[in-house]
């Protein structure tokens, strides 16, 4: 399986006793890792025990950190690097109220060139390939529907995670992928209005499915997900877990997601694999699970129960 990411970050989390904007804050803590949607999702289904690509745009001048992670979890590595640092993005972990606050960086503004090599790398993609995240500056907004059309034409299942134009423009696109998740805020985005509750939720993930997508999982941060498919809708409740830091559960909820298609899961297996994946990452910092049994006595404990 192969991830993309086209903006990927270094993610620097500051842990605070409390944020107090305006005010001089002292860190408690600071952590920096290889992060971006894609390299997180490859970096889970590493420890998941997966044979796991990952391609991108690297900044050639600050990617050691990128090296280390792709060395450590056996990713191959088959970004393209480009001139200049990838971002860093800054998460700020606030104890008291158990918050983060994301301050994301716009990143790099790649050349054509670098785009077009990047493009070719996700080609190589044989089973699965995932599409996650936002484009860098100068990157249209239709990339991923054009590599959907294209990856589909070869056989290979595409999961995306995306959201605003990119996300508008695969959903309007000629080719459906075969799973998308977005998490509330996304799916209210692309739908323009507000979905205040899971009939709500359930129903614009249904529009979608009847669109072509086969699974639509819907994720909703502590209150779990919901898993569309055009032959059944269930919802898994996350576990309750001590939460170091929530950013990155939905790339982990993706990586689960992707090893259930990989394994072709029946559908409330799968649900529960990726609950479990993104409640394995929930007690660290960084996109990390915890390894395949911790993980599977996780999806052990879960239940998806059917919605309609
Ligand atoms: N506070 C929490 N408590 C329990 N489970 C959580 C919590 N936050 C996230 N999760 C789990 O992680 C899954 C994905 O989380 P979420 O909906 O926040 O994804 P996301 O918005 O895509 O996150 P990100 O962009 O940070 O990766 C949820 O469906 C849930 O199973
Ligand atoms: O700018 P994007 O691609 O939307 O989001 C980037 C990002 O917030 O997503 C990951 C968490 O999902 C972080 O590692 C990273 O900083």
């Amino acid at each position: 399986m192969l991830t993309l990411t086209l903006n990927p970050a270094i993610d620097a989390t500051v842990t605070l006793e409390a944020l107090r904007p305006g005010a001089v804050n002292t860190a408690l803590h600071t952590e920096r890792h290889a992060a971006g949607k894609g390299i997180n999702v490859a970096a889970c289904l590493a420890d998941w025990g997966a044979d796991v690509t990952a391609t991108g745009l690297l900044g050639a001048d600050n990617d050691s950190i990128f090296r280390s992670l792709f060395r450590e979890k056996l990713i191959a590595d088959r970004c393209i690097r480009i001139p200049g640092e990838t971002r860093t993005n800054i998460k700020i972990l606030d104890r008291t109220s158990g918050e983060t606050t994301d301050i994301n960086m716009p990143g790099l503004a790649p050349d054509a060139g670098a785009v077009e090599s990047c493009i070719a790398e996700v080609q190589r993609a044989t089973d699965i390939a995932v599409l996650s995240g936002s484009l860098p500056r100068g990157v249209a907004p239709d990339i991923y529907a054009r590599l959907t059309a294209t990856l589909a034409a070869r056989g290979v299942r595409v999961v995306a995670d995306a959201s605003g134009g990119p996300l508008q423009a695969l959903l309007a696109g000629p080719v459906m992928p075969h799973a998308v998740k977005p998490n509330r805020h996304e799916l209210e985005g692309l739908v323009g209005h507000a979905l205040p509750d899971t009939a709500a939720l359930l129903a614009a993930a249904r529009r979608l499915v009847a669109q072509g997508v086969g699974l639509v999982v819907v994720s909703m941060g502590g209150e779990g997900a919901l898993f569309v498919t055009a032959d059944a809708a269930l919802r898994v409740k996350p576990p309750s877990v001590p939460v170091t830091s929530s950013v990155g559960a939905g790339d982990a909820m993706v990586a689960g997601i992707v090893a259930g298609l990989a394994e072709k899961l029946p559908l409330p297996a799968l649900a529960c694999r990726a609950t479990a994946f993104a409640a394995g990452k929930l007690r660290k910092t960084g996109a990390q699970i915890p390894g395949r049994a911790a993980v599977e006595a996780i999806a052990a404990t879960l239940a998806a129960d059917p919605i309609d």
